[in-house]
């Protein structure tokens, strides 16, 4: 049965840009009746003075357009003429299946995200309606402040006010109360998990179970005993009936972790799970219907998700209609001073050790330090320095962290670098402007010299540029 399309959104603007008529037509039939106004362009040459007229909040973007061309660079090239307009739109890629690795290239670039042709409807308008959710979230972040709006989700325990995430915290305001399947994607010790607890805490199914599985702990051999249970006799050992984990989360949500480690056989299962919604337990003649929303998280990069070696694109396409993409710790390092504040004081408190501040010159080198194991690794850092740090401030070799990849930035030494402070960051704001205008500098302006220096990415670069008024 075709499930219902939950969107609609009747005031939003979309662009598609793509050579293929059919293809822009077809994408047209769909949106326009749950978007506002559609509008298709298949020579990208007229994009100039098509936004003369027009003032797209989404465009949808195909990123080859003369025959023979498979790089992508006419694409890329488009998405950055889009960011530079004065109010620029979110761009979904449209690609291929075995061109992901472009449209990764194009997310890093400042694309909010892609679809691979041919697409699946409910996927294309979840995206869309994504993308809107995080570009409207902007402009009404200006006006009102983001815990009175969302009060669940703001007492997620979700700490950082970065642009990214303050995203993150409104697409999770507008995912959460859905039903839909949301796929979480972020490197290691980015706070997957947490973003799960948060979905399912403000959403309606919070008065019943979350529950965790950790996919890639369990074997290939007990895996269908584990999600889907089993009868008694069923196999050697199976002493008595035993409920799986898909029925013990009944009415509430599933969360499937470490999701990329699934072996291929044990994905086919889940699949079929999936697609009948219900589960029979071995052993069982009668299947039982189940009633779980399913969350799921991976560290795998999205190049090696798209291989049909790792990952079934049809249990894919299931899981990932929304995708959250929790950026890495380096990436939003204005988080940091904040997360440092929360971790020093809970562990103080655990270990009942008095307060003590922070150098500007220690908080700078953390601040500055690349996190690669990003939230994990630094509250593990804070309960280190702790237990060891006996100085009257805090110094950086109290958090044990390695000092040769530390100096991915210089920052410029000052006298006042010998003053102590808490973690405040209005310094910390002064600091970073400094360190930013003195990579510019010795990078002669070029962007992703500085970026490099400074051990962040480029958009990252270019949203502090913008916050700095550089
Ligand atoms: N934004 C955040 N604010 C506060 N704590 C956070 C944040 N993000 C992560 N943490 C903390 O960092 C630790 C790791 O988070 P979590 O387990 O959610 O990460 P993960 O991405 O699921 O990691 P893994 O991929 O290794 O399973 C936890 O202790 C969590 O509470």
């Amino acid at each position: 049965m075709q499930r219902k399309m939950p969107y609609t959104n009747p005031t939003a603007t979309i662009l598609i840009i793509d050579d293929d008529a059919d293809i822009a037509c077809a994408a047209q039939l769909l949106l326009r009746r749950r978007f506002g106004s559609i509008h298709t362009l298949t020579d990208p040459t007229g994009l100039t003075h098509l936004l003369k007229s027009v003032q797209p909040d989404v465009v949808l973007l195909d990123l080859n357009f003369t025959p023979g061309r498979i790089d992508g660079s006419e694409g890329l090239a488009l998405l950055d003429m889009l960011q530079n307009q004065a109010n620029p739109p979110a761009v979904i890629t449209m690609t291929a299946y075995a061109d992901v690795p472009l449209a990764v290239a194009a997310l890093k670039r400042g694309a909010t995200d892609f679809i691979t042709k041919p697409w699946d409807n409910e996927h294309l308008i979840a995206t869309i309606q994504a993308a809107l959710t995080r570009r409207f979230a902007h402009e009404k972040s200006k006006q009102t402040t983001f815990a009175s709006n969302h009060p669940q989700v703001a007492k997620s325990g979700l700490i950082g006010n970065s642009r990214a995430m303050n995203d993150l915290r409104a697409m999770l305001a507008s995912v959460a109360p859905t039903s839909a399947n949301v796929m979480i994607l972020g490197e290691n010790g980015v706070g997957k998990e947490l973003v799960a607890r948060a979905i399912h805490d403000a959403s309606t199914r919070a008065g019943n179970t979350f529950l965790s599985v950790d996919m890639g702990a369990l074997p290939e051999s007990t895996l269908e005993s584990e999600l889907f249970g089993h009868r008694k006799g069923s196999f050697t050992g199976a002493q008595g009936e035993r409920a799986g984990r898909f029925q013990a989360a009944r009415g509430g949500t599933l969360f499937l972790d470490e999701l990329g480690n699934m072996p291929l056989g044990a994905q086919a299962k889940l699949l079929t799970v999936l697609e009948r919604r219900e589960v029979t337990p071995l052993g069982a003649d009668q299947p039982i219907a189940i009633d779980v929303r399913i969350v799921s998280a991976t560290n795998l990069d999205e190049v090696s998700l798209y291989q049909p070696q790792v990952f079934r694109s049809d249990l894919l396409f299931r899981l990932n209609t929304i995708v959250i993409r929790v950026p890495p710790l380096r990436e939003r390092n204005e988080d940091v001073p904040m997360l440092l504040e929360h971790y020093l004081h809970h562990y103080q408190q655990q270990y009942q050790r008095a307060a003590r501040p922070v150098s500007v010159t220690t908080l700078s080198r953390l601040v500055n330090y690349p996190w690669p194991g990003n939230v994990r690794e630094l509250r593990q850092a804070c309960e280190r320095a702790i237990i060891l740090g006996n100085n009257t401030e805090y110094d950086f070799h109290d958090f044990g962290l390695p000092t040769a990849s530390t100096n991915a930035t210089t920052v410029t030494s000052t006298p006042a670098d010998t003053e102590t402070m808490s973690v405040d960051s209005v310094r910390l704001e002064s600091l970073e402007r400094e360190a930013i205008n003195t990579a510019l500098a010795s990078a002669q302006g070029n962007i992703s010299q500085a970026s490099k220096a400074l051990g962040i990415s480029r958009p990252a670069l270019y949203r502090k540029i913008e916050k700095h008024g550089i």
